[in-house]
């Protein structure tokens, strides 16, 4: 089981969909959250989840699962998408977020939290770190397929996006 995670607007769904578009089976983490969910929070236009019962309960597969709790299953090899705070605030401007909520994932992607998280669940040789900011879905598509076949190997740590702790404060 392959995870793709990463802070929200680093691209998951859009490579995840041209990966399912090139034949693999992907599930979405949005669809596997539903019972899970504790609450809505409105302030943060976002749903609570009960996190330990929905990775206690979660059946791997042979396939990739896409969100940005992907890293927390008990994934092979975990793709973790990255994105330059400045960037990622402007993929997420058509969304209607409170600004707090962008200038919150910004300083989230500034600060490596995801890829943090990541080295907490995963030996180093299972990470594979991507930088989106100038890659199309496409590049990056095929980044995590030469990945997936072994012919790019494990990498992270290249990023240091703290310049970028201000991006939409
Ligand atoms: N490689 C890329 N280059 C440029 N724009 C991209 C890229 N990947 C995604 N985008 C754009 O960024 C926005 C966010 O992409 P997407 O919804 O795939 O992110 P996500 O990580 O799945 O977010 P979420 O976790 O909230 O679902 C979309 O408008 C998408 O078209």
């Amino acid at each position: 089981m392959i995870g793709i995670t990463g802070t929200p607007g680093t691209g998951k769904t859009s490579v995840a969909v041209e990966l399912e578009r090139r034949g693999h089976r992907v599930v979405h983490l949005k669809d596997t959250v539903q019972p899970y969910i504790i609450e809505e929070d409105c302030d943060r236009q976002t749903m609570v989840v009960d996190v330990d019962r929905w990775v206690d309960e979660f059946e791997p597969f042979d396939g990739i699962i896409e969100g940005h709790l992907a890293h927390l299953l008990p994934c092979d090899r975990v793709v973790v998408l990255r994105c330059r705070p400045d960037i990622l605030a402007e993929r997420l401007a058509p969304r209607d977020y409170p600004q707090e909520k962008v200038a919150e994932n910004a300083e989230a992607e500034a600060l490596d939290v995801i890829l943090i998280e990541t080295l907490e669940e995963h030996p180093d040789d299972q990470i594979l770190e991507v930088d989106t900011t100038y890659l199309s879905v496409h590049e990056c598509a095929d980044r995590i397929e030469q990945f997936i076949r072994g012919e790019v190997p494990p990498s992270y740590g290249s990023i240091d996006w703290t310049d970028y702790l201000e991006i939409g404060r």
